[in-house]
């Protein structure tokens, strides 16, 4: 009887073990039914040991290319420039591969052909955002605008390529500063690491070309907060989210969450929201 139930089990795999990762593993340590953590990929196993050994069940530590080899979903949540490396060889067995880094699935869309091909899929989750659900509905009819304002305390900008490219001073700042305004398609090539959520948008949306994005630097904001306004023929909506950062600055603490949100869901009797 035991065996039968771990059978049918869905076996998870994690790609990247940092502020997100780690939550999704502990998590799936802790128990979440009909699911099982199978393996992990890190880049430097030795830092994660402790972490991984006090796992009640440690999963194995595998190359990232291996992953879907022990998993039925990988889930990847490593740095964008790791998606593909992640994504390919699971989608290409036919797993499924949940994307945290969606900005890098941009310069990557051919993967979705590659995933139809074999039989995988490519799940992205809400993450950080707010109401996917709405702008997946709202654009079964016809949405006519998705416009989002993004303001980021200092710390969770530093380092991003759109302003080190544009060598604006973000430090000394005492007010808030518009710093991009233009697609989601643009502000993921400047900003890959801070504007994941506005791809997510996009894609549920009206695609990144036509997503309006404004990025601010703003000093006087503690958290990650972005405003969505979405006119469409069966709705208008405005959404506002006002994410604390995780340890990670770049990355609000719910991403995590909506992650094993997702997880839940795939072998949940009841499932509430699109
Ligand atoms: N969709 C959304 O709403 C959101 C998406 N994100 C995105 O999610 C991703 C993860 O975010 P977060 O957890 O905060 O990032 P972190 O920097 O905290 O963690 C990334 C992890 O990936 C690991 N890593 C780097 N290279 C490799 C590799 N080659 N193989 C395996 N692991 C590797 C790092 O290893 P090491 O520990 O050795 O450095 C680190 O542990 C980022 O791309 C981020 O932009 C973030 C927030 C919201
Ligand atoms: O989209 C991202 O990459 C992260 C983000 O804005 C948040 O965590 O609020």
């Amino acid at each position: 009887m035991t065996e039968q139930r771990a059978s049918s089990e869905l076996r998870v795999a994690i790609a990247g073990l940092g502020s997100i990762g780690t939550k999704i593993a502990t998590a799936l340590d802790q128990g979440i039914e009909g699911l099982a953590l199978s393996a992990v990929a890190v880049r430097d196993p030795a830092k994660h040991q402790t972490f991984i050994g006090g796992l009640r069940h440690p999963p194995k530590i595998l190359p990232i290319d291996q992953l879907g080899e022990v998993a039925d979903i990988v889930v990847e949540c490593a740095p964008s420039s790791q998606l593909r490396a992640i994504v390919e060889p699971a989608v290409k067995r036919g797993k499924a591969a949940v994307v945290v880094s969606v900005g890098g699935l941009l310069d990557n869309f051919d993967l979705i052909d590659l995933a139809r091909a074999n039989g995988g899929r490519i799940i992205v989750p809400t993450g950080a955002l707010i109401g996917l659900d709405a702008v997946n509905a709202a654009a079964i009819g016809t949405i006519h605008s998705v416009k989002m304002v993004t303001r980021k305390p200092i710390d969770g900008l530093k380092g991003a390529s759109f302003i080190v490219q544009n060598k604006i001073d973000i430090d000394n700042l005492r007010e808030p500063l518009k710093l991009f305004e233009g697609s989601a398609r643009e502000a993921a090539k400047g900003f890959p690491a801070n504007v994941n959520v506005a791809v997510a948008l996009s894609l549920a949306g009206i695609g990144p070309d036509r997503t309006e994005i404004q990025v601010w630097a703003d000093p006087t904001v503690t958290r990650n907060v972005h405003r969505i306004e979405v006119e469409a023929d069966s709705a208008r909506f405005s959404m506002g989210i006002e994410n604390i950062p995780s340890e990670n600055p770049k990355t609000g603490l719910i991403t995590a969450l909506s992650v094993i949100a997702l997880l839940k869901k795939q072998r949940a009797t009841l499932c509430v929201g699109t």
